[in-house]
């Protein structure tokens, strides 16, 4: 279990530390890493190495693999940059705002086969320092940085790591599935073959 373990993680570091404990057992306890994630104090400078910008898409840059229990994840989203919507193959998804805004729209799972628009369940704003989740029981959703002055920092947790998933075109319902790339691991850049 997880009693005795700080649920206030000073660093990037100490976050790293807790989730590496609290994966030490088979089970996860989700409240707990809820509370961590909310906990997390992020200072600017910890997370220098994964703040890379494109002008073409966001990026994702891993930060730790989690022993493959988990993936943490930083990603860069350049102004009015969003992802597509899409789900996230059976995993547990935290993502804390670091810096900036960001709307994520829920959507529900399409039901039947006909080209119909997607079905929209939320849209809230992510602010500094809030963290919101999703799982697939709960729906789909599409995360955007709506300012076009100001980038967007969000710190992902997934729980398991995955290595694909399906996005969905918001007009039709259709989906394709994509594979999740990273633009850099551990700080360094992946040069896409
Ligand atoms: O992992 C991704 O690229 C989707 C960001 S919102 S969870
Ligand atoms: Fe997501």
């Amino acid at each position: 279990n997880t009693s005795g373990l700080s649920t206030q993680p000073t660093s990037l570091n100490e976050l790293i530390e807790l989730l590496y404990q609290a994966f030490a057992t088979n089970e996860v306890n989700i409240d707990y890493i809820s509370t961590i994630m909310n906990n997390y104090k992020p200072t600017m400078g910890e997370w220098k190495p994964y703040i890379k910008f494109q002008s073409d898409r966001y990026t994702r840059n891993l930060v730790d693999a989690g022993n493959g229990k988990f993936n943490l994840i930083i990603l860069c989203w350049a102004e009015s940059q969003g992802s597509s919507i899409h789900n996230h193959t059976d995993a547990h998804c935290f993502l804390k705002c670091l810096q900036g805004t960001l709307i994520e729209t829920k959507y529900a799972w399409p039901t039947i086969d006909e080209e119909k628009p997607m079905h929209i369940l939320q849209r809230t704003e992510v602010h500094e320092g809030e963290v919101a989740y999703i799982n697939d029981s709960i729906g789909l959703h599409r995360i955007e940085n709506p300012s076009h002055t100001e980038t967007a920092v969000t710190l992902h947790l997934y729980i398991p790591p995955y290595d694909h998933c399906n996005i969905f075109d918001e007009r039709t319902s259709r989906s394709n599935e994509a594979k999740v790339t990273f633009y850099s691991i551990g700080g360094r850049l992946i040069i896409n073959e």
